[in-house]
């Protein structure tokens, strides 16, 4: 598993710091390191040959600095070599300037103002232009004359490199701000910065490389890390001969509502998929009508009251509470409250949680339970803004999953996973997931694990991979486009393989 932490970009300084002080070295001694490092990686990797024009495009900060670095190693090689710096000499960091200091014999071209546009010319002639704008110190919006020129870098033909993180990308949030720069490799200093992978950042990175710089690690940071698909990897015990279906978990999925009857059925059968033993939906009597249930392997029950209820679900090893169920039946209150005063685990999924807002805080949940909100359903459950939730989507995560010792699965194109202790990044996804019903066999299938006896960090961590991996494989056959839920769910089957020990 990949064990470089993830950072916010204040962590990232504080370690930026403890290094020079345990290696007892300067910040434009640490750059020089930085900038050697990362040309090597260019060169090993023939990201460059000496085919290429190579242009560095550089800001004021050290982002440039960094990029000033490469441009000197790039240009001893032989390789023609030019700088635009945007911004004044004025501007520059101290640890910018004395990299310019190597660049004696390189062309530099300053832009500072908006209406000088020579830049453009350079920018159409070269093969490889590095990005060196901005890094971790964005803070505001970009204007002219940064947005000019990184809009003609996006532009161009050239290959893009962005150091650290594509300019304009905010290291926190991975929020672009205003405008980004396209790129098709980031070489990372050292560790993931948590917007190296969120919201818009998979959209501009191009391939993420991170680059091991012996920057120092801190333990005292909180545990963040990605999730790569190698997690799967025989993660499932083996199904043995002498075994019946009740060693693979009993699921019951309480879901459906006049008009989304498709949300439960889609569930269970992702739990059949992910090899629970039984599966069943659960459905108020008045709405059993508007159900059409094409698979006689999905049991389907119905109650009247709450009375019902606690019968039902004596023997069930997991609950997945809310795919499809609305928001109009007072009667979801009582029956979710009778399911979180038991000791069954539970995933609560999309209108699941429209419940529980109202009925958390009364319950301790023992850890026993899995919310999967995408950021529209986590802003409601917190009575906030989408936008508040996709500024700061990690801490209201972590913040739940305190609050009320519960898992978080908060869905997006970067699902983080979170019990507050750990918290966990799955940039595994595709675009043709968002569509309807994927996130019903998501629960199908956190539920399944849950159901087998999974803890719940881990039943969600192995079903968020596995959901994403399957989303790979619908992509593959049918297309991002055309993609649907229940291809989805036809890909579970190759997924296994991974699983399975
Ligand atoms: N030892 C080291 O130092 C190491 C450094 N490293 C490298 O340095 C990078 C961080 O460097 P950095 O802190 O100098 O910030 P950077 O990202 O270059 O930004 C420059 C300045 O831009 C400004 N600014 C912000 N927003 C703006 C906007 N919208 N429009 C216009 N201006 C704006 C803002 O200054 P302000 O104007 O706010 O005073 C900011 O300070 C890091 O990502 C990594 O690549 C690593 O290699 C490790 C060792
Ligand atoms: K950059």
């Amino acid at each position: 598993m990949n064990s470089i932490q993830i950072l916010t970009a204040n962590e990232m300084r504080q370690l930026d710091q403890l290094t020079l002080q345990q290696q007892n070295i300067t910040s434009y001694e640490l750059m020089t390191r930085v900038g050697k490092y990362l040309f090597d990686f260019i060169i090993t990797n023939n990201f460059i040959t000496s085919e290429d024009h190579v242009v560095v495009v550089a800001g004021t900060g050290n982002n440039g600095g960094d990029g000033m670095l490469v441009a000197h190693h790039i240009h001893t090689r032989g390789i023609p070599t030019e700088i635009i710096i945007i911004g004044s000499q004025e501007q520059q960091t101290e640890e910018s300037l004395k990299a310019l200091k190597h660049c004696q014999h390189i062309p530099v071209h300053y832009v500072v103002e908006t209406q000088d546009d020579s830049y453009k010319q350079l920018l159409d002639d070269a093969t490889v232009i590095i990005d060196g704008i901005f890094g971790i110190g964005l803070t505001r919006d970009v204007e002219d004359p940064h947005k000019s020129v990184m809009n003609a870098m996006n532009q161009s033909y050239a290959t893009v490199i962005s150091i650290d993180i594509p300019s304009g990308i905010h290291a926190d949030n991975g929020l672009q701000m205003g405008t980004a720069v396209h790129a098709n490799h980031t070489l990372i200093v050292q560790n993931f910065k948590q917007g190296n992978l969120l919201n818009d950042a998979k959209d501009f990175s191009g391939l993420n490389h991170v680059i091991d710089v012996d920057i120092v690690q801190s333990l005292e940071f909180d545990i963040q890390y990605e999730l790569p698909l190698s997690y799967l990897q025989g993660k499932l015990g083996k199904r043995h001969h002498n075994s019946y279906k009740y060693n693979y978990g009993n699921l019951l999925t309480i879901g459906g509502s006049k008009g989304m009857m498709g949300a439960p059925i889609l569930s269970a059968l992702a739990a059949l998929r992910s090899g629970s033993g039984l599966s069943q939906v659960y459905v108020h009597d008045g709405d059993h009508k508007y159900l059409q249930n094409p698979y006689p392997d999905i049991m389907v029950d119905t109650y009247l009251g709450i009375e019902d209820v606690p019968q039902k679900i004596r023997r069930m090893d997991a609950i997945v509470f809310g795919p499809g169920l609305g928001k109009k039946n007072p009667l979801n209150m009582d029956i979710l409250a009778h399911l979180l005063s038991t000791e069954i685990p539970l995933v609560i999924d999309a209108d699941g949680l429209y419940y529980l807002k109202d009925l958390l805080k009364g319950y301790n949940t023992r850890g026993h339970l899995i919310i999967t909100p995408h950021y529209k359903e986590m802003a409601d459950f917190l009575g906030i803004s989408i936008e508040d939730v996709i500024q700061q989507p990690v801490l209201y995560a972590k913040n739940i999953a305190h609050t009320y010792n519960v898992v978080v699965v908060l869905k997006g194109t970067c699902t983080i996973i979170t019990n507050d202790i750990e918290t966990y990044f799955s940039s595994n996804g595709t675009p043709g997931l968002a569509k309807a019903g994927t996130g019903d066999v998501l629960s199908g299938v956190i539920g399944s694990l849950l159901g087998r006896g999974l803890p719940p960090l881990d039943a969600a961590k192995i079903g968020v991979l596995m959901h994403s991996l399957a989303g790979q494989y619908a992509e593959e056959v049918y297309g991002e486009e055309s993609m649907m839920a229940s291809d989805v769910i036809s890909m579970l089957p190759k997924v296994m393989d991974h699983v399975k020990a």
